[in-house]
């Protein structure tokens, strides 16, 4: 399978959520389905909140990478090139919103569908679903930001 993710150069695969170079992440895996992306993923038995449910922090972290990875494709798409060129689109969460709209069964796959609504400049929006077993149980809305050449590079002001 040719995912976004399989593309991100080495110096950005290790996030926790879609790093394909992070053993301990969910190495999540996005495609292009028509003008939507999509990812599957199948929760373990330890991404528990209640017994038979998911965690909503998983659900939460789906969503994100999910969507920082649309971010990106739509962005090579718009500019009608190949997720290999360069320069890389690299896309960080700006701001992150999760509505749980029903508890999220455990057993089976989760599929991710996402759109980008919105591009403009170095942003992104995008508006993510969550189904499990067809139904949509949670709804995502990603602003997601071009990560700047400097992204770290200047240390947050120590603590008084
Ligand atoms: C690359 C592979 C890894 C994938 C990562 C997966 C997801 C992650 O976990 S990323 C880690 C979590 N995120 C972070 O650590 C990001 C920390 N924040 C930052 O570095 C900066 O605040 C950053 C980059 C988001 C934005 O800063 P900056 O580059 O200065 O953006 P700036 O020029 O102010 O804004 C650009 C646009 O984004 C919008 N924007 C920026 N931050 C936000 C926000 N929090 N909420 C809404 N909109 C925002 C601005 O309004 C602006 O939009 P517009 O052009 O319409 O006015």
């Amino acid at each position: 399978m040719d995912a976004f993710q399989d593309h991100y150069p080495d110096a950005v695969a290790h996030c926790f959520g879609c790093g394909r170079l992070n053993a301990h992440g969910h190495q999540i895996k996005t495609v292009w389905n028509g003008d939507e992306t999509v990812t599957r993923f199948t929760p373990e038995p330890y991404h528990t909140a209640i017994p038979g449910f998911v965690y909503g922090g998983l659900v939460a972290s789906l969503i994100d990478c999910h969507s920082t990875a649309t971010a990106a494709a739509a962005m090579y798409r718009q500019d009608g090139r190949g997720l290999d060129t360069l320069p890389p689109f690299r896309f960080v969460t700006g701001s992150l919103h999760v509505d749980y709209l029903k508890p999220t069964p455990i057993d089976g796959a989760l599929e991710i569908r996402g759109r980008a609504v919105e591009i403009k400049g170095r942003k992104v929006v995008v508006e993510t679903e969550l189904r499990a077993g067809g139904v949509v149980t949670a709804r995502g809305t990603v602003v997601a930001v071009q990560m700047p050449a400097d992204f770290g590079a200047a240390p947050p002001a120590p603590h008084r």
